[in-house]
């Protein structure tokens, strides 16, 4: 969700990075000369072998089994492998040294105070599924439905993905035993004390219901873990062991381009990744695809792939020195996440929690991995992500937000009731380096956006697979973005100063406000405020500071997506309703990267869902369906 770089005038931060864990990434073998051997020729070939394309591709190798399909992913393959399945371990991902994350650096911006923001993204078999935090979050309805009002994406609306998203979800969301380590204590605190803080704001039983009724409500939140504690990733229900023949998935093997003969996409060209493959071969092979090729490479491969194929903004082409073959402005634009601020807290320790684990040390690992090598339980057997609010302004609310949020209330919001503006989630641990901090109890609060109005770019800036993208996150570009995480921040923040196990805010991650202020004098406090004290006051001055420090702290929550937006092309689309990209035949784009716009969810069921549509689609086209 967040792994925050310290701004250039913020060095004295610790650099966040999970150092003890490092080692417990599964080494490469970097041997191999030839990793794979793959046939010049398959029915269908996805490029990307990520969560969406996973779905796709084995709901269509299982209903045809006389189908030959190529799935080409440049990360490794997390079969069996206990880093992708044991839900705690999902920091080990994250160090900028790992093998199955990427880390894509946005250029500095002023409106991040001119620090370089990273956004990782899964780089492995089942991508993101694999990797991510294992927060279920459903869209709400509006939010397929406008795919459908606003952008004429027939197909597509709630009526038709919400059957497709219940056919995939296997998690249990019934109520959490009463012995279980989930809903720890500190987590049924925050659900206490927020109904009485804010009397608006009841207790709710179901945060994830596609309508209002999930909003404004404090909840548990369902997670992508099973009752055995294992990650619900989609390769290990999916893929593996499924006795699918007909479907080759093949890691290492970084697809450069496809190839596209008289507008027709035949193939692709593809290389063994050299930072999965050490010392393999560089040079390019060609696989065609006899009816289809599939780009699956998710929201910041998909464009990098159509570029290097000729596909997108002329000058872009120009630039790199790639001929253009087919002309779409809208590839790598209409960047979108969903950014989000993190502030962590001191708590007492009678708080349960991770930090433990995820500093490394010993015996905490020894005793929970016993514990899940058991049954699944404690706390290697959770993401530690359980609980959240869903905030939306009240009536009475909105003008709190100001006059740079009014006009994107007004035609955004107004008329949609189940959009929220801000889910704040309480994670019970740090998950960053704590190497030099000291070594107290720490939980976190998040506060995401969830439609925000700033837009970025990925694009290539060569014609070289290996070389760093330009990329620009654009994160709260838009000073209504900046007004909802200011607004959200002090929601939130007044239920954590008062849980009884809250011992101080950690204060380089919280405002500096200027000396005198209320809020300047609240924030030093080092014990929970009575439930019945009143609501900090802010000064404009002390609203700045909350500014700076956004600014200064914003964040990611790796949820990339609409570079390959499915709308019409005059309006900047790159695909239509049936994901066929426009100008070329047999070339289609299925995963995240084609919401034209935001949902307010994480995007793990985005992606899923989005898999599922892409299999329905692809099934009728070969004459059959699922
Ligand atoms: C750290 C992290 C935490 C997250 N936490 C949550 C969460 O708690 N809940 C939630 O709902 N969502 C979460 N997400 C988001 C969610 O996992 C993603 O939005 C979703 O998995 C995206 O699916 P996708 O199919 O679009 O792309 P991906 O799953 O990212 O798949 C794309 C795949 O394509 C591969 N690829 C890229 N370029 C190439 C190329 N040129 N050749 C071959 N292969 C290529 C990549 O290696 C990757 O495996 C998280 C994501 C991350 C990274």
């Amino acid at each position: 969700m967040f792994w925050p770089k310290p701004s250039l005038r913020d060095r004295h931060r610790p650099p966040l990075v999970i150092k003890a864990l490092t080692p417990r990434l599964s080494s490469i073998s970097s041997e191999m000369a030839a990793p794979h051997s793959i046939e010049p020729e398959y029915d269908l070939v996805f490029a990307g072998g990520g969560t969406a394309a996973c779905v796709t591709a084995s709901r269509l190798a299982k209903a045809f089994p006389n189908l030959s399909i190529l799935v080409l992913e440049s990360g490794p393959t997390t079969e069996g492998k206990k880093e992708h399945i044991q839900p705690g371990q999902f920091p080990v991902h994250l160090p900028p040294t790992s093998k199955t994350m990427t880390v894509t650096t946005s250029k500095p911006s002023k409106h991040v105070a001119d620090r370089e923001i990273e956004i990782r993204g899964g780089h492995c078999v089942g991508g993101g599924s694999s990797v991510n935090w294992m927060y279920y979050n459903r869209p709400s309805k509006s939010d397929f439905d406008d795919w459908v009002t606003q952008y004429g994406n027939e197909g597509w609306s709630s009526k038709e993905l919400i059957p497709l998203l219940e056919k995939a979800e296997t998690y249990e969301c019934a109520p959490q035993p009463a012995d279980s380590w989930l809903r720890r204590p500190v987590e049924s605190l925050f659900l206490e004390v927020g109904p009485k803080v804010d009397k608006y704001r009841p207790l709710g039983t179901e945060g994830n219901d596609f309508t209002a009724n999930s909003l404004n409500k404090y909840c548990n939140m369902p997670k992508w873990v099973s009752s055995n504690g294992r990650r619900s990733d989609v390769p290990h229900h999916y893929v593996y062991g499924k006795g699918l023949s007909n479907l080759h998935v093949k890691d290492g093997c970084l697809v450069n381009r496809v190839i596209v003969e008289d507008g027709v996409a035949t193939g692709v060209e593809y290389l063994f990744d050299k930072r999965i493959y050490e010392g393999a071969p560089q040079d390019k092979h060609v696989v065609k695809a006899r009816k289809l090729v599939v780009l699956g490479a998710g929201a910041m491969g998909n464009p990098l792939i159509l570029e290097r194929s000729g596909i997108g903004r002329k000058d872009i082409l120009e630039r790199a020195g790639i001929p253009l073959v087919c002309e779409l402005p809208g590839v790598g634009a209409n960047y979108q996440d969903h950014s989000v601020w993190v502030t962590p807290y001191i708590v007492d320790d009678s708080c349960e929690s991770m930090n433990k684990l995820w500093r490394g040390d010993a015996d905490t690992w020894a005793k929970a991995g016993e514990q899940w090598e058991k049954d699944g339980s404690g706390i290697l057997g959770t993401s530690s992500l359980e609980i959240a609010i869903k905030l939306r302004p009240l009536d009475h609310e909105v003008a709190d937000l100001g006059p740079e949020f009014q006009p994107v209330w007004d035609e955004f919001y107004a008329n949609k009731p189940d959009k929220p503006l801000i889910w704040v989630c309480l994670m019970v641990g740090l998950p960053a380096d704590q190497s030099a901090m000291p070594p107290l109890n720490f939980i976190i609060t998040a506060n995401s956006l969830n439609y925000p109005v700033s837009r970025g770019h990925q694009h290539i800036a060569s014609a070289d697979p290996y070389d760093k993208p330009d990329f620009q996150c654009g994160f709260i570009s838009h000073p209504a973005d900046l007004a909802a995480h200011r607004w959200g921040y002090k929601k939130s923040h007044e239920v954590t100063r008062r849980m009884a196990c809250f011992r101080g805010a950690l204060g380089p991650a919280h405002p500096a406000y200027p000396s005198g202020s209320a809020a300047a004098a609240q924030i030093a406090e080092t014990g929970p405020a009575p439930i019945d004290a009143p609501d900090v006051t802010y000064s404009a001055a002390d609203d700045e500071a909350i500014d700076a420090c956004i600014r200064n702290s914003i964040s990611t929550t790796f949820h990339s997506l609409g570079t390959c937006a499915m709308k019409p092309r005059e309006k900047g689309g790159v695909v239509d309703n049936k994901l066929n990209v426009y100008g070329i035949k047999n070339l289609k784009v299925a995963d995240v990267s084609i919401p034209p716009q935001n949902v307010h969810s994480n995007t793990y069921s985005l992606a899923v869902v989005i898999g599922e549509k892409a299999a329905v689609i692809i099934a009728e086209e070969l004459g059959g369906s699922l």
